[in-house]
């Protein structure tokens, strides 16, 4: 206080409650907030920085919260006092102006290596004297608070920056701003905090402490060089980014939206094949841009699709079980010898759900002559033929008796848009997870913004897809221009982690989308020391007990950052009930939509794509594939190693990794 005190001398007068709110705001909120004061206002920037916990703010001190609100009269004005008379309210200057000078302080600060702070998340805030009605209301990039609701600005349940970071970031943007006073009241953070992205020497142990702590990591908050390239950059049409896991593909495609929903008035769409992350993704932007994240559609691809059906009054669902039905009485009178001795069944039913219908394929002489990328059965034109039959027959079931599979619900909407384009029209649209979705959609998608400059983001990688089968993506039609943009940087995972996931890694070629040479994982750059992987061998009947175990040897706190991820749903269920009936709370990842539940997750492997946990317990129940044409054991290899590298990456500190064989009792290795 000495010290604000101090500086506040160094400050032109200023009406009181406007010298009151730093004073008020260091009393209340010591603990890890940091405040630069400038020692003279000019009328092209903020009135200081307040850097916390909750974020980053510009502060703007304004007469009126709101001009031509009744709410901010004058005679709500304690005093009287108002805005100082060389300025104009605050308010009537132009946000992204006074916001710019905040932003480029803290835009791309060298931190450590090379990261820095993502200078686009410093809010822009209008503080105006109490009772001047500001609730947090925003209008347009501006957040509105009085001297008393501020309380709702920095009090904050999701932290984006620990008090080490803040620090930090505070210390940087100083040296940034030589004509501001910074100031915090001085606390020693070092016995409960350590910060694994700046400090190397206090990284060792750090990542450790982040998954016992299950101190909770912001997802949105930093960006390093070449993601900020990415984010600012503009791209002339449709646009690629691939990498490896946790390299930040997402985080750059949230904040692209954030910036595009910031400039224009228009919605955006954001999707991926999972059902989860669209609601976990979802709550990051709000935490990014809460003045514009409700332009910002989250939405699963089948919920989006389903919903534009409805619209149009066209309501369609998929019956599994009638599709399965459809799809068993039509292999009953297809089946051959050459198809039933060359794979099972199911490999038939992917071949035409991924690589004819999933890909839009409509005669005999397409399906001829394309190349089933990612299928390792090796067809003659006459087993072709005799896939073609089975398919013919399938859809003929399908139509006599009604039923909808998914390519069904996609080749609807496609019709639908050509019928009559969406009136909620999209400026631009953001696919995640982009290699496992199947081109049917992908072309679906495109159709909503066409080739537009900025229209089309497509996220991924190669060395993730989950699903079988799969194209080079210029195969939807969408132009390819030059080559895509690839991250190499892996923020998630610790250095053990992924070391284990390297060694899975060997499993595929990777492209960058469109087919050029990606990068892999065990070419990716590594931010994190430390972390910690177990691995528990056993058999069946003593795997529960093993799991049960080793989840109970990491505290689970109220953000619930663990997950149990199993194969199949089957395993999904045994993996549930093992914790609950020991009396560890659990919850379905299906349900998880990134709220602070206190439970450990528990789901497949699918469905964890694209999210993130401090601690992961995978467990690999099924044992080998006997009896196999190679092809078919091959593909199912190479999917199921996709999957553990999938599994394991979801991991930022510690993987557990239970696996059942053939042997009796536990060991460790
Ligand atoms: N520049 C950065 N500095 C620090 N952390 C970062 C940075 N970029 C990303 N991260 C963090 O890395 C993690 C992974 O980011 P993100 O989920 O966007 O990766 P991804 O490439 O989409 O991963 P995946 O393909 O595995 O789903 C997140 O916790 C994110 O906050």
């Amino acid at each position: 206080m000495a010290r604000l005190a101090e500086s506040s001398a160094r400050h032109p007068p200023r009406p009181a409650w406007r010298r009151r709110v730093p004073s008020v705001f260091l009393t209340r909120y010591p603990l890890g907030w940091r405040l630069l004061l400038p020692r003279r206002r000019t009328p092209d920037r903020g009135d200081a920085l307040f850097i916390g916990p909750a974020g980053v703010f510009a502060p703007e001190h304004t007469q009126d919260p709101d001009p031509g609100s009744h709410a901010a009269s004058s005679a709500a004005r304690p005093g009287g006092e108002g805005a100082p008379p060389e300025l104009a309210p605050r308010s009537a200057r132009e946000p992204a102006a006074v916001a710019r000078p905040a932003a480029e302080a803290l835009a791309d600060t060298p931190l450590s290596g090379d990261r820095s702070h993502a200078g686009a998340t410093a809010r822009l805030v209008s503080i105006a004297a109490a009772n001047a009605g500001g609730h947090g209301r925003s209008t347009g990039a501006l957040l509105h608070f009085d001297e008393r609701t501020l309380d709702r600005l920095v009090r904050t349940d999701s932290p984006r920056l620990r008090r080490a970071e803040a620090a930090r970031v505070a210390e940087a943007a100083a040296r940034r701003l030589p004509d501001h006073d910074l100031v915090a009241i001085d606390e020693d953070t070092s016995s409960t905090e350590t910060s694994p992205l700046f400090d190397e020497d206090t990284v060792r142990g750090a990542a450790r402490d982040r998954a016992v702590s299950g101190a909770f990591v912001s997802r949105i908050a930093f960006l390093d060089s070449r993601q900020t390239d990415l984010v600012e950059g503009i791209h002339s049409g449709p646009a690629r980014i691939s990498g490896p896991a946790g390299t930040g593909k997402t985080v750059v495609a949230l904040h692209r939206l954030a910036r595009m929903a910031r400039r224009s008035s228009d919605r955006l769409l954001f999707t991926t094949f999972v059902r989860s992350p669209p609601a976990v993704h979802q709550r990051s932007c709000q935490r990014l841009a809460p003045e514009v994240a409700d332009r910002v559609e989250f939405v699963g691809l089948h919920r989006w699709t389903r919903g534009l059906l409805a619209e149009r009054g066209r309501p369609l669902t998929v019956d599994r079980r009638a599709v399965r039905n459809c799809f068993a009485s039509a292999w009953r009178r297809h089946r051959t010898e050459d198809l039933q001795a060359l794979t099972p069944y199911d490999y038939w039913r992917t071949e035409i759900d991924r690589v004819i219908k999933g890909r839009g394929l409509t005669s005999f002489a397409q399906y001829r002559g394309v190349h089933r990328r990612g299928r390792r059965v090796a067809l003659t034109v006459d087993q072709r033929a005799l896939v073609w039959a089975l398919y013919e027959r399938y859809q003929h079931n399908l139509r006599d008796r009604g039923v909808y599979d998914d390519n069904d619900l996609l080749a609807a909407p496609h019709e639908e848009i050509r019928r009559r384009p969406p009136g909620r029209s999209y400026s631009a649209v953001v696919v995640d997870e982009v290699p496992d979705v199947v081109l049917l959609r992908l072309r679906l998608l495109h159709g909503l913004v066409d080739d537009r400059p900025d229209g089309l983001l497509r996220v991924g990688d190669g060395q993730q897809q989950v699903h079988p089968g799969g194209w080079p993506l210029s195969d939807a039609g969408i132009p390819v221009r030059g080559r895509g943009e690839i991250l190499r940087t892996d923020y998630r995972n610790s250095a053990e982690i992924i070391r284990y996931a390297r060694r899975l890694d060997a499993v595929d070629q990777v492209d960058d989308l469109d087919g050029a040479a990606g990068i892999a994982l065990r070419d990716a750059v590594v931010a994190h020391p430390g972390g910690r992987v177990d691995q528990w061998t056993g058999s069946d009947e003593d795997f529960d007990a093993g799991l049960v175990a080793a989840v109970r040897a990491v505290p689970v706190d109220e953000t619930g950052d663990v997950a149990v991820l199993a194969t199949t749903n089957a395993e999904t269920r045994r993996m549930f009930r093992a914790p609950a009936d020991a009396g560890v709370a659990v919850s379905r990842l299906d349900d998880h939509d990134g709220a602070q539940t206190g439970t450990v997750k528990v789901g497949t492997v699918l469905r964890a794509k694209g999210l993130e946990f401090s601690a992961v317990f995978r467990a690999l129940i099924t044992v080998g594939d006997v009896g196999l044409d190679d092809g078919v054991r091959r593909e199912r290899a190479e999917q199921a190693t996709r999957q553990r590298l999938v599994a394991a990456t979801r991991a930022r500190d510690r993987l557990w990794v239970g696996r059942v064989t053939a042997g009796k009792g536990p060991g460790s290795s």
